[in-house]
């Protein structure tokens, strides 16, 4: 490692090996380095292998505005096609076996789903801090639920509204849907609530959200947790994203489709990297798109070989009739189609990261939502945020969503007076967040006072194990230059 790497406080992000966790910690990784930080990313050699494909991932630390950021991927402990790795009932208590591993650095950080790396921090006598990748609204749900403080849909009343304090009320199929009690996915409920068990650890919850977002429900969560919001992450004035990037799957080239299209006139299609629809629904959506007439850029993402589900395909003909109107991408570089001036709106699985995407990227959206959180981050792009129009409720309403709908939905986004005042809104919430992220701006302002209190634990923790675990480097306390090593 460079010598100037070697100088620097050092922290290590951990991340679940899912691409909606590894996008956020990731961007957050460049953000503290380049406040000055050498950071360490890490997540399973399974998921690193896929990385170091699509994303060109560089082997010594790469510079980062004043600090370094490197890659060290783990072995997990299964062969490489073990398909257990898609049952997080199985694959969780794996992560966490071979995961608590002794390691040399300053602060670990880690996302949801893995909270017992605040449990390594803790037993190294090392400070620990969390990414909490949803709204602070979901925070705040599972919060109340998690704790009993309010009452949520049971077996016993499964339709009543949710009020939490400083949050519209929410219907029943509202509030994260793994908390119904009918959910299909009851591990995820599992694997969320686990952090908050060790919610006493971090010393921090990092969430990318920003304070104007969500002013109120931060105001009040800030008093029960330790919270510093710093998002949205992906709008980072000071790295540009195309530097170090995490990306599973190359994306395919579809700006230069996007460049021959005009200003406002395609619709942006793309539900993630975990959901997946069924045949029947795939198709109406297809009918609309086609039915609409709007341009459309459409990701058709291959299903994980042991996920279960069939490959989707399209009608016949279909590509024919959408000729030059259409493009269908595998995987799209999603940051860059959002910020073309050819894209009018985005039709969305909502989940958090999209969801900050296209607030950031002044998008409206039209909301398709499965489950989990994306089904709360709906309500609030539709009904908070004024920024777009609800095509569906999520899991807790059982009905196809037809072709009409479907393109009723994709007009009401992209012409007439509603889509002009939902675009009104999404520009002012781009603002927003260009000026939360800007110097002296919000989330800048929390990033700095995270980075200089990380800075200062670590030659507290330096001074705490003395020399017989630990190296105190020349120069410690002054400008955070220590870096703890194993002895
Ligand atoms: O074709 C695609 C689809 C998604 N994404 C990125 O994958 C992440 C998906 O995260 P999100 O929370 O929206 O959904 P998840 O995949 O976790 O359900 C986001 O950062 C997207 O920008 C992308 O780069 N290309
Ligand atoms: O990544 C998974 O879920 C996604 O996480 C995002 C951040 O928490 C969230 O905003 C989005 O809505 C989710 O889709 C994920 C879920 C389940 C699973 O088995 C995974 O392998 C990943």
């Amino acid at each position: 490692m460079g010598s100037d790497a070697e100088s620097l406080v050092h922290v290590l992000l951990v991340s679940l090996p899912a691409q909606g966790h590894v996008n956020p910690l990731l961007r957050l990784g460049k953000r503290l380095a380049s406040n000055g930080l050498l950071v360490t990313f890490t997540t399973p050699e399974s998921i690193g292998k896929q990385m170091r494909k699509a994303s060109n991932i560089a082997d010594e630390p790469t510079p980062v505005g004043d600090g370094f950021i490197r890659f060290e991927f783990f072995e997990d402990g299964w062969d490489e096609d073990e398909p257990r790795r898609q049952d997080f009932d199985q694959y969780l208590p794996q992560l966490e076996k071979v995961g608590k591993r002794n390691r040399p650095v300053s602060c670990l950080i880690n996302n949801p789903f893995i909270p017992w790396v605040s449990d390594v921090a803790e037993s190294l006598g090392l400070p620990s801090a969390m990414l909490w990748v949803q709204s602070c609204a979901c925070f705040a749900a599972y919060y109340h639920y998690y704790h009993g403080l309010v009452p949520f849909p049971s077996e016993l009343a499964m339709e009543i509204d949710v009020q939490l304090p400083c949050m519209p009320l929410l219907k029943h199929d509202e509030v994260p849907s793994f908390l119904y009690p009918t959910t299909p996915y009851p591990f995820l409920r599992r694997a969320i609530l686990g952090q908050y068990k060790n919610l006493d650890k971090p010393f921090c919850i990092l969430m990318d959200t920003f304070q104007e977002l969500e002013l109120e429900i931060i105001e009040y969560m800030s008093q029960i947790c330790p919270i510093k919001t710093v998002g949205p992450l992906f709008k980072n004035p000071k790295v540009p994203n195309a530097n170090v990037r995490g990306d599973f799957m190359k994306a395919d080239d579809c700006v230069g489709w996007l460049d021959s299209k005009p200003a406002g006139s395609v619709v942006y299609v793309s539900f993630g990297s975990v959901v997946y629809l069924k045949q029947d629904q795939w198709d109406e959506i297809a009918y609309g798109l086609l039915n609409s007439g709007v341009n459309f850029s459409w990701v058709m993402k291959p299903p994980h070989k042991d996920s279960g589900y069939t490959v989707l395909t399209l009608p016949e003909g279909f590509l024919e009739k959408a000729g030059d109107k259409g493009k269908v991408v595998q995987w799209s570089p999603q940051e860059q189609v959002l910020a073309h001036p050819a894209v009018a709106a985005f039709v969305t699985h909502c989940g958090w990261n999209s969801s900050m995407e296209a607030l950031a990227s002044g998008m409206s959206v039209v909301a398709f939502p499965q489950w989990g959180d994306q089904v709360t981050d709906a309500k609030y792009l539709v009904d908070v945020f004024k920024v777009g129009v609800r095509m569906w409720r999520g899991e807790g309403e059982d009905k196809l969503i037809t072709r009409d709908v479907v393109e009723k939905c994709l007009l009401e986004a992209t012409v007439g007076e509603k889509a002009v005042e939902m675009k009104r809104n999404a520009l002012k919430w781009k603002a927003a967040a260009e000026a939360a992220v800007a110097e002296g701006g919000s989330s800048d302002r929390n990033i700095q006072a995270f980075v200089d209190e990380v800075k200062r634990r670590s030659v507290e923790v330096a001074l705490a194990k003395g020399s017989k675990s630990t190296v105190v480097r020349e120069g410690a306390g002054t400008n955070g230059k220590v870096e703890l090593v194993s002895s």
